[in-house]
């Protein structure tokens, strides 16, 4: 069967004022695939995920979202977003991590619609697929942050997207739940063939769990299987980058490098 391309990037560059932060990028992403993005501080990848969102407007370029125009595209239940900023809730928000999945929900009905049964079900299903169901009646704000971005993973999910991209999701997420958060993306883009987009720093983790990785600063350098870029040597991909493989990504801590 044929890939379908979901995210298309012609020739995009954009800029803050007079500054240039994302130029000539061209990439295909299809579907299926989990895409790693990496690049060092300010290298522009969450401004190419505004652009991709609709949030800020190409300067130059064409992006299609399942072969559409990102200014016609209508589809937007198919496009799941989990920003870092997801995991920030204090102890005191008033949700519970049922009523959190639940709000994903609210697009796919229109406002006359009431809950019920069926959606309560799926809620309580997309819970159980990231391990939370258990905590369905805690307040959010009690969890810690690996937990939290499981629920926004959920809240994401049950509106069933084709697609999810992910803002470094694991800022603020303990080391030591990193990789299982890492093991339930690889599980839902291999059970669900769900397509993954991820903005990461580490490195070393991601290409232990990603089918492609994309380098970019400003412009994306490579973009290939995680094979393919692991059989690079060091030196070809710091002539690729101009500097040093360790700028290569950040320097967040608990980052790989
Ligand atoms: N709203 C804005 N107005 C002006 N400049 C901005 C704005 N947002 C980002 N920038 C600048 O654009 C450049 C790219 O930023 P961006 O956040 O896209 O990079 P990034 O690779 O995601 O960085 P980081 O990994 O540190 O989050 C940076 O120089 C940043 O300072």
């Amino acid at each position: 069967m044929a890939q379908e391309p979901l995210i298309e990037l012609e020739d995009v560059s954009f800029k803050y004022d007079r500054n240039w932060v994302v130029e000539n990028v061209n990439m295909t992403i299809n579907e299926g695939q989990f895409v790693g993005l990496v690049g060092p501080n300010g290298s522009g990848k969450s401004t190419l995920i505004k652009l991709m969102l609709g949030l800020e407007k190409p300067v130059r370029g064409h992006i299609r979202l399942f072969g559409k125009e990102v200014k016609k595209f209508n589809r937007w239940q198919e496009v799941g977003f989990v920003s870092q900023k997801a995991n920030s809730f204090n102890s005191g928000f008033p949700a519970t991590v049922y009523e959190v999945v639940r709000s994903g929900l609210v697009s796919r009905m229109n406002m006359f619609q009431l809950f019920n049964h069926s959606h309560k079900d799926k809620v309580l299903a997309t819970l159980r697929e990231v391990e939370m169901e258990e905590y369905a009646q805690h307040s959010i704000g009690e969890l810690s942050g690996g937990q939290q971005q499981r629920v926004f993973i959920a809240r994401a999910l049950v509106s069933d997207p084709s697609l999810i991209i992910l803002d470094e999701p694991t800022v603020g997420v303990d080391s030591e739940h990193v990789t299982a958060f890492y093991d339930l993306l690889a599980k839902l883009n291999g059970e669900r063939n769900l397509t993954l987009l991820m903005v990461s720093h580490d490195i070393g983790t991601i290409t232990s769990h990603a089918t492609h990785v994309a380098c970019m600063n400003k412009t994306v350098h490579f973009h290939g299987s995680t094979e393919d870029y692991e059989n690079m040597d060091d030196e070809t991909l710091s002539l690729m980058y101009g500097h040093s493989l360790q700028q290569l990504t950040h320097n967040h801590e608990g980052s790989s490098l």
